[in-house]
Order: structure tokens, then sequence, then C-alpha cells
């Protein structure tokens, strides 16, 4: 198995070995102790399977708020995406800091994202499959994101965006409800 840091960041891309022969190919999709071994103590609770069309349609930004904010295990199980994780916890070293990795489903790569980070994904293919493993479930009442273009973070996307949902088109500016992010913006 190949841990790869994310930046400065404690998100870990893992991408587990691939047994191949004559058939096809295995490749574990979660394992808790070499997940935890690599730095990712991780237990699931709920697992999400997101089917999207159309090149450049993006999902996101997203976030669960504290208490219960939802790490996840990402995998792009057909198609390719760029996928984006944005630190957003008080004290992190890495605040404010954006990552972004290409999933691939010709890869078993899977990114390892902390409670706390935001997260979304831009098709880089006509029709992509994202199955995630939360060790949160879903609470509404938490449930929270911010626009893909937010001025406080200069996303860069690599398509021209379409196909985003009403609910992340209308996302309000994270600086006013992050002040440091205004701080830093201004900095
Ligand atoms: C997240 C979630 C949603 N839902 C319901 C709520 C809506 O009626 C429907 C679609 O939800 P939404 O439009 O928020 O789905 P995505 O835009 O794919 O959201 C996901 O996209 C980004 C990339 C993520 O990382 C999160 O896993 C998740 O926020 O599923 C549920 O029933 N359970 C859930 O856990």
């Amino acid at each position: 198995m190949r841990v790869l840091r994310v930046g400065d960041s404690d998100a870990r891309l893992i991408e587990p070995v691939l047994h191949a022969d004559e058939r096809g190919s295995f490749a574990r999709s979660w394992c808790a102790e070499s997940f935890a071994a690599a730095g990712f103590a991780f237990t699931p609770l709920q697992g999400n399977v997101s089917l999207t069309r159309g090149a450049g349609t993006l999902r996101g930004m997203h976030f669960q708020r504290d208490p219960r904010p939802d790490p996840k295990v990402v995998r792009c199980s057909l198609g390719r995406i760029h996928d984006v994780i944005v630190d957003l916890r008080a004290g992190s070293p890495t605040r404010g800091q954006a990552f972004a990795h290409v999933l691939d489903g010709a890869r078993p790569q899977m990114l390892c994202v902390p409670g706390g980070f935001a997260h979304g994904f831009q098709l880089l293919s006509e029709e992509a499959v994202v199955e995630y493993l939360m060790g949160e479930v879903y609470v509404p009442e938490l449930y929270d994101g911010f626009r893909h273009d937010d001025p406080a973070l200069g996303l860069a996307w690599p398509l021209p965006v379409r196909g985003l949902s009403e609910k992340d088109r209308a996302w309000p500016d994270l600086a006013g409800r992050f002040p440091w992010l205004a701080e830093r913006a201004h900095a």
C-alpha cells in the first residue's frame, strides 16, 4: 500500500495494492488496520455513492459543522474527477489551505479526509461515480458549505463550471462566517 501525505496536512492519499490477474484486478477499498498505520484512524458509519453526468459538473463545497464534522474516505470508481479539500479547522497549521487531486476510476486511489475539511469535486469525464465512506452520519442541521468560487479562497477549477445545484449556487461568503479568512484576505 502506498501512502502519500497531502501537503503538510493530516489528509492522506492512499493507493492500496492492486492484485491483477487474467480475470482483472482486486484491491481493498478500506482497511482499518493499515489505514490507521498510515495515519488515518477512521470508523465508517455511513457509505455514500454519487453518480454525476457532464464534464465540468461540480458538487460542493460541503462540510459538516462541529460538533459532528465528517471525516471521509473518497474514491472515484468510474470516470475522473478533480477533487478539492479545504482545511477549515481552527488551530490547524494548514487552516485555509486547499489541496487538489485527480482521482481516477482506473486507479484504486483513495483520499482520506479528516473531519473539518470541506470537500468538492468537478468532473473531468462525461460521467463519474464517486463512493465515500463517512466517519460521521449525515446531520442535515449541521450540513454546510460554500461556493466553488468563494472570493476568500480563489479555488481554481480545470473546466468551465456547470451543473451546480441551487444549494451550491447560494452558499453565503465564507469570510462572513470565518473572520480569520477575511483577515487573511487583507493580510
Ligand atoms: C450528503 C447527504 C445528502 N443526502 C441527501 C440530501 C439531498 O436530498 C440529496 C443530495 O444531497 P446533496 O445535493 O448535498 O449531494 P452532494 O452535492 O453530492 O453532496 C455531497 O457532495 C460532497 C462532494 C461531499 O463530499 C458530501 O459527501 C456531500 O455533501 O441527498 C443524504 O440523504 N445523506 C447524505 O449524507
